[in-house]
């Protein structure tokens, strides 16, 4: 029987090539929900903040990818915490309660964004958040944490770098943390079908390129991810071509000038 899964945020920037990605595999029963319904591209209406629908969308789904997001400008009380954090809980209750095997969650480079440029970091290193939306990612990863450690759902956490949506890096900073369109699916496929056992994991979702602030490279074992892109290559290529490239010098790898 063919994994269903449930993309939230089907219409957003990576929700909408995820959703296409994932069609494309073949191998996916899927459920695309957003707040902006879009009959035409097959995307169903949800609001993160109801907690019936989610209880009805979540139904007999294997996987919940969850991708919407109030963009919350820093509006910690209302946006932060009453819409994404009280969001991703009413979601994961409805998972939970309708026997939703993994949830994997698009957290950010932002939950540990106070981290110098040069630094190297592990993916097991305390947070730094750079910002309330930092802040806001770590909430829900150990909102996972918690669901995982009580034996009640596994939840994946991909701290995503930067995905601009048309497919290259723009930035001297994206050198260190892009990923490329394919790269995100594959990971996504690489979350989707790692073992059961396999109750939580963190991880930074990125491309193979060759500045990359985190070592990825055990992923590969660990998930079977193996990502085929590389945005040092691609920025050359821009520059000889003329096309903008930001110069872009930050202190902190979250994008932040001292
Ligand atoms: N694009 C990037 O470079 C990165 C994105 N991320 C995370 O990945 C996720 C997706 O990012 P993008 O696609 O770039 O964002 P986006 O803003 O393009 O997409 C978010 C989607 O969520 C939907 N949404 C907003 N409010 C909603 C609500 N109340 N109920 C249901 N859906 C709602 C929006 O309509 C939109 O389609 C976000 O959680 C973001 O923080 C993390 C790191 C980098
Ligand atoms: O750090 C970055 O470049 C990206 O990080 C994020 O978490 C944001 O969702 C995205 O809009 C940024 O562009």
């Amino acid at each position: 029987m063919a994994r269903k899964l449930l993309i939230t945020g089907a219409a957003g920037t990576i929700g909408k090539v995820l959703y296409e990605g994932l069609k494309a595999e073949g191998k996916y029963e899927i459920i695309a929900a957003d707040v902006k319904r879009d009959e035409e591209a097959g995307i169903v209406e949800m609001d993160i903040h109801d907690a019936a629908r989610l209880a009805e969308l979540t139904r007999g789904v294997d996987t919940v990818l969850h991708f919407a997001w109030i963009k919350d400008k820093g509006d910690f009380l209302g946006k932060v915490l009453s819409g994404n954090v009280s969001g991703a809980y009413k979601l994961y209750e409805a998972a939970v309660k309708n026997g939703v095997k993994r949830i994997v969650f698009a957290s950010s480079n932002h939950a540990t964004g106070f981290y110098k440029v040069g630094e190297s970091i592990d993916v097991e290193d305390p947070y730094r958040p750079d910002s309330f939306y930092g802040l806001s990612k770590c909430y829900i990863e150990l909102l996972g944490r918690l669901y995982a450690d009580q034996g009640k759902i596994s939840s994946m956490n991909i701290r995503i770098g930067n995905f601009p949506g048309d497919d290259r890096p723009h930035s001297e900073r994206a050198a260190h943390i892009w990923i490329s369109d394919r790269d995100m699916i594959r990971l996504t496929v690489c979350c989707i079908e790692a073992r059961p056992e396999m109750s939580y994991l963190n991880l930074y979702g990125t491309s193979a390129n060759t500045d990359n602030y985190y070592d990825i490279g055990y992923l590969e074992e660990q998930i079977g991810y193996k990502p085929q892109d590389n945005a040092a290559e691609l920025l050359e290529q821009a520059k000889k071509i003329g096309f903008w490239v930001k110069q872009d010098e930050t202190t902190f790898q979250g994008g932040q000038k001292e």
